[in-house]
């Protein structure tokens, strides 16, 4: 099976910072991979470096089995990597139906499972809001509204960064829920979040960074069981 994405040997700089040393991740088609680590050990710069948001210094990063050098990050969403950054990214002057018309295409191969209706029915309170301006929303709606766009793109890949980040209990249990039923709809995720005991319940597999380093490839189930590994690497 290809991968959806196979990344080697990454490092990644901010000017001299050195964050990223030499990462290896890999995501396959379906599967839903969960992103540990404690805060500022390089998670996020690990999603911009796929997305192409930075430019890494070494190692390379193949899409579908393809490699290009330096793609831009359009192209890597052409690919089918759809991405929901920490902090949201909605069109605050439209409302919720444009926003979510405005980012519809077809998937990589032509589908188009994710058609507005079937985003509607995934996200019902985004129902009840269809003609509020994104800047009149909630951070939970918003946060809603930016999933919902990046399905409209019909990705084989989703990526998460804190999608729960500051919002209330109700809304996050509501994207817990929305996540699993992605994940069962066979779009691969992967994730990152604070609530390191939901990504593992969420995920088929996690990948735990430590100062830039990969330091374990477990399955979720197994590494839920070692308090051990996350005493030493999540500090709880
Ligand atoms: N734009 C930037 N310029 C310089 N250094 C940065 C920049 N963004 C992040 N860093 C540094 O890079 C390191 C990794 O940050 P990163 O955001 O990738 O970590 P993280 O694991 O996602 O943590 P967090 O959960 O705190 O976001 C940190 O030391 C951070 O201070």
């Amino acid at each position: 099976m290809t991968a959806l994405i196979q990344a080697e040997g990454l490092h990644t700089y901010y000017g001299a910072s050195h964050i990223l040393f030499g990462v290896d991740i890999a995501i396959q088609p379906g599967e839903s991979v969960g992103l540990l680590g404690r805060n500022g050990m390089g998670k996020t710069t690990l999603i911009r470096t796929l997305m192409g948001h930075i430019t890494p210094t070494r190692g390379h990063v193949q899409y579908r089995g393809r490699s290009r050098s330096q793609p831009a990050p359009h192209q890597i969403a052409r690919m089918g990597v759809a991405y929901v950054p920490e902090g949201r990214g909605i069109f605050p002057n439209l409302d919720v139906r444009e926003n979510l018309l405005v980012a519809a295409r077809p998937g990589f191969d032509g589908r188009q499972d994710w058609t507005y209706e079937r985003v509607m029915e995934t996200f019902p309170r985004l129902t009840e809001r269809l003609s509020h301006g994104g800047q009149q929303l909630s951070g939970g709606e918003q946060q809603m509204l930016a999933i919902g766009r990046a399905l409209m793109t019909n990705p084989d890949v989703l990526i998460l960064d804190e999608a729960t980040e500051g919002l209330a209990p109700i809304i996050v249990a509501e994207i817990w829920r929305i996540i699993a039923t992605i994940r069962e709809a066979g779009v691969a995720t992967l994730i990152v979040d604070r609530n390191y005991r939901k990504v593992l319940a969420h995920t088929d597999r996690c990948v735990v960074l430590e100062k830039g380093h990969v330091v374990e490839t477990r399955d979720s189930v197994t590494l839920a069981q070692n308090t051990e590994l996350l005493t030493r690497y999540l500090g709880v």
